[in-house]
């Protein structure tokens, strides 16, 4: 699908979509609950639809209702099936361990994408367990078969913090206490702490000590009634249109859920933007905002629309910390630098980041690429507010991954748009 963008949003009022991490992580541990829970206001998106079916495959009922989503558990079973997880990382990461919960021999795979990004932290764990795996690909698909055993283990944390989510869902269940290590500092911390927010409302407890956790074993989640907070990360696209230039006002987004993409309120007040936040409506005012050194480190997904909001702010801006970026679903560094090059923007890629150079507006360009990415495709439709003219993003369906009515959203924010 592609999309032009004839006319840039402009005005209106956008209930926040459900938060795609919370959604994830709500879904499992309702699977690891034995009894019925309910996650109320749920993302839908094929991301989240990846985490319902591996856990299904798993042998937990989950039914969409006009509530939400019924989770019925007896704990986690055998997998009928091979566990796919599309594109998304997230669903891989945390359903490794959860199913190995199953002690059954587990395959997994993903799509292409996928099947690049690391799960190498995995591995090191197995042979610390005396797991075995066979892997057929670069990473996926892999074989595994083996039991999980509490003990002490040792992973990077600098990889991605999804594999301390992963570990942290499986061995509160084990027999006895774990310890997890870190033998670098976290990145995307605020992740692991929703995590541990999330397990906590379900009745299990994780202990932060030095360099790790410590998660006692034999503990049990109890079924619950959740309800789903909006996402920051998606919140950050509309709050960067606003500062541009749409009189945006944002609802359902509530403050100190723990997402790492709340951040974006500190950087781009650190940039000079004014945005107003009371009661889970956020306002940001039109205004010009200037370069400044952002570190990327521990909010990773808003990398793409803050090199949009830096490549439009007056002066120089140094984009740090940021190599995770090219492990996601395209090298976000290289993807969000061709684009915005060809929009007339001055960024140069880094090892790690960028160093961008404002300018004060886009030209237009009927080729712009998705990367096969959704938050590229988001990214550079927010860029729209500042061209001369039309912009057509092939591969835009890329959006279906996290926020499929983002642009339906678009239009009722009076953007005009077709598609081809
Ligand atoms: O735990 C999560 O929900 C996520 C963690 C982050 O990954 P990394 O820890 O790999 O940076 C983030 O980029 C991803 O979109 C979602
Ligand atoms: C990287 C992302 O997700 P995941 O790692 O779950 O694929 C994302 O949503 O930007």
């Amino acid at each position: 699908m592609n999309v032009i963008i004839h006319k840039p949003l402009s005005e209106g009022t956008l209930e926040v979509v459900p938060s795609k991490s919370i959604t994830h992580r709500a879904l499992i541990a309702a699977a690891l609950a034995e009894g019925r829970s309910l996650i109320k206001r749920p993302l839908e998106s094929e991301d989240t639809e990846a985490t319902i079916n591996m856990l299904r495959a798993l042998g937990v009922k989950i039914e969409k209702t006009p509530e939400g989503i019924v989770v019925e558990s007896n704990g986690i079973q055998k997998p009928t099936e091979i566990l796919f997880a599309n594109e998304s990382g997230s669903s891989l990461r945390f359903l490794v361990p959860v199913a190995l919960l199953s002690e059954a021999e587990v395959t997994f795979d993903g799509k292409s994408g996928l099947r690049k990004r690391p799960i190498s932290e995995y591995l090191k764990v197995f042979d610390q367990m005396g797991i075995e795996y066979t892997q057929f690909g670069e990473n996926l698909p892999i074989k595994i078969k083996g039991k999980m055993v509490p003990g002490e283990y040792t992973i990077s944390g600098n990889i991605s913090s999804q594999f301390v989510t992963g570990l942290l869902y499986a061995l509160p269940l084990l027999k006895s206490d774990s310890k997890l290590i870190l033998s670098t500092p976290l990145e995307s911390k605020d992740y692991v702490d929703m995590t541990i927010s999330i397990q906590s409302q379900f009745g299990v407890k994780i202990e932060e000590i030095e360099n790790g956790y410590f998660i006692k074993g034999n503990q049990k989640y109890c079924e619950k009634t959740f309800e789903v907070s909006g996402d920051f990360s998606q919140a950050a696209f509309h709050i960067v249109a606003g500062i541009l230039g749409a009189n945006i006002t944002l609802s359902k987004i509530e403050q100190n859920t723990q997402q790492a993409d709340e951040k974006i309120l500190n950087i781009a007040k650190m940039m000079g933007a004014d945005i107003f936040y009371e009661n889970g409506t956020i306002k940001p005012i039109t205004g010009i905002t200037y370069g400044r050194v952002i570190d990327l480190s521990q909010c990773p997904d808003i990398g793409p629309i803050m090199a949009v909001l830096c490549a439009l702010s007056e002066g120089t801006s140094h984009i740090i910390n940021a190599s995770r970026l090219r492990i996601k679903e395209s090298d976000r560094i290289t993807a969000i630098t061709t684009e915005l090059n060809k929009l007339g923007a001055k960024i140069s890629e880094t090892k790690d980041g960028m160093i961008i150079e404002g300018v004060k507006n886009f030209k237009s360009n009927m080729n712009l690429y998705s990367w096969n990415d959704h938050r590229i495709v988001m990214a550079l439709s927010i860029a729209a507010i500042k061209t001369d003219g039309p912009i057509r993003i092939t591969g835009a369906e890329a959006i279906n991954k996290s926020y499929p009515t983002f642009f339906e959203d678009y239009v009722k924010l009076k953007g005009v748009i077709s598609y081809e």
